[in-house]
């Protein structure tokens, strides 16, 4: 019994009264005779053009012009009589096909090659010129109505678009509590903390955990439940990545476990490398790292390039009799420091490295091509001579978990991934070599999700801290340094850390509100010293600044308590600059408020990005002109004295410039 019913092709003809043979015989003539026909008509085109048209015409023989003109009149009846007869199924296979005319035309040039083959006709007989005329006829005739449907699918269908499927892990994370206020956890009800680091804890006026720090110090803590060599039952531990909203106490939630565990370790090794984007948040790290390290034998060192390259040596490790002993447990290092070390000090020694800590995570995979990651993995692995060495504490890049890989037990490298924003492109976290990646996360996915890793959301989610209110100004491009005066001098709003997305718009802000007066202001920039940048947040901090005007270099991490207000003067272009420059202020579950100036081409691209992200919503906030009429008249003198005031270059400062704003 025949499984399929295979149509196949028997000619124009299809009475069959003819029998097979005679049929193809039939064809084979007809083929002929058009090869014949088109070798002639591409013969006489030739003549045509050499001026032999007429003589050649008049060699054809009569007979065989009667003959072309009778079988084209009788293919011409038959094509007629075809499609009468087959209206039905051509019907049908013209419904379901959309292709183009062009493809049916094409389609139709493939189907008359394949009959040609299988009727036997040498393809090599037919010159290239005729081959030429008869494509170009082909394209021009119609596609013989066969009722024959083709498969093989050519017909253009509607593409559906792709869903994005999640990893489990990503998709499922441990959920961290929005909501800090009303999820405190006293700070002795979290086990595994000792108590002279509760003690610390207290003493910095810290009595209760944040959600993110009591979900994620517990964790820490259990994977190095059997010290600092094995993990939990012999294997690894899990990496860690925590996606928490600004403010919410990430730094904390990795500094305590890191150095509780360290707490108990003899010798003093690096078993701890924290690793943040710019010389500023390592400070601020280390700072935290530092507090809570004293009293302690941990020892915390910081490379962030502010003292010498020689100095940074010297503070890694000394020199005890005859050996080289490491003087850091704890080291704080942003990338480019990180690798000149690697390199060049010969003690710089990571292989009995337990935790590596990737401060804004997102950030840092992104400077990934600076392969710094490469580089330390290099050097926790470069203890292992091979697979002959049995050495007790040989240390192998992890692969497959076996029975084999897991004796002798070794130090496992725990990752552990922070940020606001963490990505949830499983391409870039790809990167980072997570082994067994766990995610806390405050965002959660959408509850359309058909199935538990299926998240369809077009755009990544993230959460914003509880406190904030956001708001966006309506403006015009003079108006804008007139708006920021009004909101220090009339609003009150004090102090305030405003965002420029150029230092140039930074320096040139600066000038103008320091001639208007009235405000304690400051510019933060590449164009300041690391010194004068540390200088200018300190003065912040302790409220000498009322008015911060900043690039992005600002933006992230930067935890200055009691911004009441950010103003992104420039609106940002990408919401993940968007979400940390707000981040500045509604920390630590306080409130705070976030102005954007707009253009009125902006409003909707933005207000749409700001949205999309999971805002929980942004308020209009007009300013009207009357407003800032009282101030017109001095803005006006103040541009003219500002021309004076930067001699750099007239046309990059003038007047008009600075109506620019
Ligand atoms: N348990 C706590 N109780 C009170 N204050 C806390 C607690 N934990 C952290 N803080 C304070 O909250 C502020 C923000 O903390 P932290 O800088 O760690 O936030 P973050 O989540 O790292 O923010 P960002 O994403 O902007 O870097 C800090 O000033 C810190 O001292």
């Amino acid at each position: 019994m025949s499984l399929f019913l295979v149509n196949r092709y028997l000619g124009d003809d299809e009475d069959g009264v003819i029998s097979k043979v005679s049929h193809s015989q039939a064809l084979l003539t007809k083929l002929q005779q058009k090869v014949k026909q088109k070798q002639r008509q591409s013969l006489a085109k030739q003549r045509e053009w050499t001026g032999e048209v007429e003589t050649e015409q008049q060699e054809v023989p009569s007979e065989t012009k009667d003959e072309t003109r009778s079988s084209e009149k009788h293919q011409q009846q038959q094509q007629k009589k075809k499609r009468k007869s087959t209206a039905g199924v051509l019907l049908d296979a013209d419904s379901t096909s959309s292709e183009p005319s062009g493809k049916k035309k094409r389609k139709g040039a493939a189907d008359k090659k394949q009959r040609s083959q299988e009727s036997g006709q040498s393809v090599a007989a037919v010159s290239p010129e005729s081959c030429r005329c008869e494509t170009e006829q082909e394209q021009e005739v119609e596609e013989p109505a066969t009722g024959f449907r083709v498969l093989g699918g050519f017909e253009s269908r509607p593409v559906h678009k792709a869903k994005r499927v999640l990893p489990q892990w990503l998709a499922e994370p441990d959920v961290i509590h929005r909501d800090i206020k009303c999820n405190l956890v006293p700070v002795s009800s979290v086990s595994g903390v000792s108590a002279q680091l509760l003690r610390k804890l207290e003493a910095n006026g810290i009595q209760h955990f944040f959600p993110v720090q009591a979900e994620v110090i517990p964790a820490i803590l259990e994977g190095a439940q059997h010290g600092l060599l094995i993990g939990r039952g012999g294997y690894r531990p899990r990496d860690l990545c925590v996606s928490a909203p600004t403010g919410s106490g990430k730094t904390l939630a990795f500094v305590i476990p890191v150095i509780q565990v360290l707490m108990e370790r003899t010798v003093c090794e690096i078993r701890a490398l924290a690793v943040l984007p710019t010389k500023e948040l390592a400070q601020q790290v280390f700072k935290v790292f530092a507090s809570y390290a004293e009293g302690t034998p941990v020892k915390v060192v910081m490379l962030g390039g502010q003292r010498s390259f020689a100095a940074e040596c010297a503070s890694l490790s000394e020199q005890r009799g005859s050996v080289r002993c490491s003087t850091a447990d704890i080291v704080v290092v942003t990338p480019g420091r990180l690798v000149d070390h690697i390199n060049k000090n010969p003690d710089f020694c990571l292989e009995h490295l337990r935790f590596l800590i990737i401060d804004e995570a997102d950030r840092m995979i992104d400077s990934m091509h600076q392969l710094w990651l490469s580089q330390v993995l290099k050097a926790v692995y470069c203890s292992a001579a091979g697979p002959e060495d049995r050495t007790l504490f040989r240390r192998t890049e992890p692969a497959c978990i076996t029975a084999a890989s897991l004796s002798p037990g070794q130090m496992p490298l725990q990752k552990l991934l922070f940020s606001a924003t963490l990505t949830q492109n499983p391409e870039k976290l790809q990167q980072l070599g997570l082994h067994q990646p766990q995610l806390f996360s405050s965002v959660h996915g959408p509850p359309s999700s058909t199935t538990p890793a299926e998240n369809t959301h077009k755009h990544e989610c993230f959460d914003f801290p509880q406190g904030l209110t956001e708001f966006y100004v309506p403006c015009t491009m003079n108006k804008k340094p007139l708006l920021i005066l009004h909101f220090i001098l009339y609003l009150k709003l004090r102090p305030i850390l405003c965002f420029t997305n150029s230092r140039e718009t930074a320096h040139r802000l600066y000038c103008l509100v320091k001639l208007f007066g009235g405000v304690q202001a400051a510019e933060f920039s590449s164009r300041l010293s690391p010194g004068e940048r540390k200088k200018t947040l300190k003065d912040f901090e302790k409220g000498k600044i009322q008015l911060l005007i900043s690039t992005d270099a600002a933006a992230r991490g930067i935890d200055v308590k009691d911004v009441k207000c950010v103003v992104n003067y420039d609106a940002p272009q990408f919401i993940r600059t968007y979400i940390h420059r707000i981040g500045r202020t509604a920390r630590a579950g306080k409130p705070g408020l976030a102005f954007t100036f707009l253009f009125r081409v902006q409003e909707n691209n933005f207000l749409r990005m700001v949205m999309e992200a999971g805002s929980p919503g942004i308020q209009k906030q007009l300013v009207k002109p009357e407003c800032l009429k009282g101030m017109e008249e001095r803005y006006e003198g103040v541009l003219q004295e500002l021309a004076d005031v930067i001699k750099v270059t007239a046309s990059f400062y003038c007047s008009s410039c600075f109506k620019l704003l």
